[in-house]
């Protein structure tokens, strides 16, 4: 099996599919079909060789799924023993054509998109971004003529280099899926053979035709729960969710490659060659255990104990994505260093503030994103806006499923409108910041220098269970010992950690073991 990872080095664009992939306007396109077909096959004046039982969710994925809307209602036609002509464009709406069948169908579809508007799948949307961070070019495919309308209905129009859709489809003659068209005119525009382009795909018919046209990779999303289908198609590798998908940077592995910090202490150890550490740990996850309301997360006794007893013997920062004077509130232990809102703002171990600039300027733009998801993100039930000095976090933990895109899109739209932000996501949560060059791994090395803590004689070590705490994972990789705290919530990602611990207490055994007396000197 191919890895679920993308190599900006190897898969220099990636193809994805709009319908179903994109955007959760599958469902609308699979109702539009099912009244077109329902009220046709019931006018139908039945014979001995026609089936003309209801369209079901099957009869979409096998006949109609990502082709163009004539071949959709010939081929599914075709399969209950009846052929239609083709007719052509100018037969009127409802005619008996494969024109004038595929003219309805698109005005259900037209008036459902309308009503409901076009959702979009988080992951797909949080890959897109990630690829482009990493300069992979992204394009979009879609049998549909209505594919721009929708793109711009979910506010994700810019987020890709070419579009590939039913309309260009038309103007150039390309034949639908599963032939291999529509992919290869979107890689000869993107300019990047296919060899170096991967395809994300949801429908049998394009993953064929991702295979036909010889895609590097051909990455099936599951979203119906019938993988094998995707796989008997074609597919390299078939996810149920795209966070799955991980993008490779040299230097990383896979959570489950990287050892047990507790049960390989001696391999861990030896990163440490005697220096004595600076613990710089991340709190939510880490230090305390996740919890569906923030505002209830707090320290054990036993972490708090073990926090003060550590802290006299080695320097200890706690760097989290809260706000600074939150943290400080929960960490309550004399003597550590502090950093809030992803390392925005600091203060020092008497609790005295650090002056730091980063990020000020953003302050008014981030006000108005806070104004605007309050008002907006009001009615869903469970969404939490928190606003921290420097970030503004989007809670969707306690959101219902079907929820979670709208909560999400809020989020985007607002960091593609306003100048100054950008995106990250966390475990639940996405969050607005300003859109510098500064995170937890520039905070910490920031710290560690103003702080005077350098030098050979001392190791960084860095523990983290989320995607943010991956910069300073990354930035202590040379130098120090990255630790991992692991989570279900994030399958088996890559990361920059040399070893991982199982939750908290672990976490806690590892630090006591990486800071034993030996080791400890008191802290001035
Ligand atoms: O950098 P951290 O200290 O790990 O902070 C990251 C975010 O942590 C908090 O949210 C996370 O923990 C919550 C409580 O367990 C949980 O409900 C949520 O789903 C998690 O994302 C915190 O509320 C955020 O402000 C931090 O940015």
């Amino acid at each position: 099996m191919v890895a679920t990872s993308i190599d900006p080095h190897v898969h220099r664009a990636v193809l994805f599919d709009m319908d179903g992939v994109l955007t959760n306007t599958a469902r609308l396109h699979s109702a539009a079909w099912k009244v077109l077909f329902d009220q046709y096959l019931a006018e139908r004046s039945p014979t001995p060789s026609e089936d003309h039982r209801p369209f079901t969710d099957d009869d979409y994925r096998h006949h109609v799924d990502g082709k163009s809307r004539v071949d959709g209602v010939l081929d599914f036609l075709h399969s209950r023993g009846i052929g239609l002509p083709r007719g052509d464009v100018g037969d009127e709406a409802g005619g008996e054509t494969a024109h004038g069948l595929g003219k309805l169908k698109d005005e259900h579809f037209l008036r459902a998109l309308d009503e409901h508007g076009a959702e979009v799948f988080a992951d797909a949307v949080s890959l897109v971004e990630s690829l482009r961070r990493h300069h992979v070019e992204t394009a979009v495919i879609s049998a549909s003529r209505n594919c721009a309308r929708v793109l711009e209905r979910a506010g994700i129009e810019q987020l890709f280099d070419v579009r590939v859709d039913g309309v260009v489809a038309a103007e150039l003659e390309l034949p639908g899926k599963p032939d291999p068209a529509l992919f290869l005119e979107a890689a000869r525009r993107l300019g990047i053979p296919p060899s170096q382009t991967a395809v994300v795909e949801d429908a049998e018919a394009g993953v064929a035709a991702a295979r036909a046209g010889g895609f590097a990779l051909v990455l099936g999303i599951d979203r119906a729960g019938l993988p094998s289908r995707l796989a008997d198609a074609g597919a390299d590798v078939v996810v149920s969710s795209l966070d799955e998908v991980t993008i490779a940077a040299s230097g990383q592995r896979r959570l489950s490659e990287i050892p047990d910090g507790l049960v390989h202490w001696n391999a861990i150890s030896s990163r440490l060659r005697g220096r004595r550490p600076v613990l710089l740990l991340d709190f939510d996850g880490t230090l305390a255990p996740i919890r569906k309301d923030p505002a209830k997360v707090s320290l054990s006794v036993r972490t708090r104990t073990a926090l003060q007893n550590l802290a006299r013997w080695c320097p200890v920062a706690v760097i989290s994505g809260r706000d600074l004077s939150d943290v400080r509130g929960r960490v309550r232990v004399e003597g550590v260093w502090c950093a809030g809102s992803h390392g925005f703002e600091m203060a020092g171990p008497g609790g005295e503030p650090i002056a730091q600039e980063t990020g000020k300027a953003a302050l008014p733009v981030l006000d108005i994103a806070e104004q605007r998801l309050s008002a907006e993100l009001e009615p869903v039930a469970g969404a939490l806006v928190d606003r921290k000095r420097f970030a503004l976090a989007v809670h969707y933990r306690n959101v219902r499923l079907e929820e979670v895109g709208r909560v999400v899109s809020a989020a985007r739209q607002v960091d593609a409108e306003l100048p100054g932000l950008r995106m990250a996501h966390g475990r639940k949560v996405v969050e607005l910041l300003p859109d510098i060059d500064w995170n937890k791994g520039r905070a910490v090395r920031w710290l560690l220098e103003r702080a005077g803590l350098t030098g050979p004689e001392l190791v960084p070590v860095f523990a983290g269970d989320d995607y943010t705490d991956e910069d300073a994972l990354r930035e202590v990789h040379e130098d120090g010992l990255g630790i991992v705290v692991l989570s279900a919530e994030h399958g088996d990602r890559l990361t920059w950690a040399h070893c991982s611990v199982d939750g908290t207490r672990a976490l806690i055994d590892l630090l006591t073991r990486i800071a034993p007396p030996a080791r400890r000197r008191p802290v001035p």
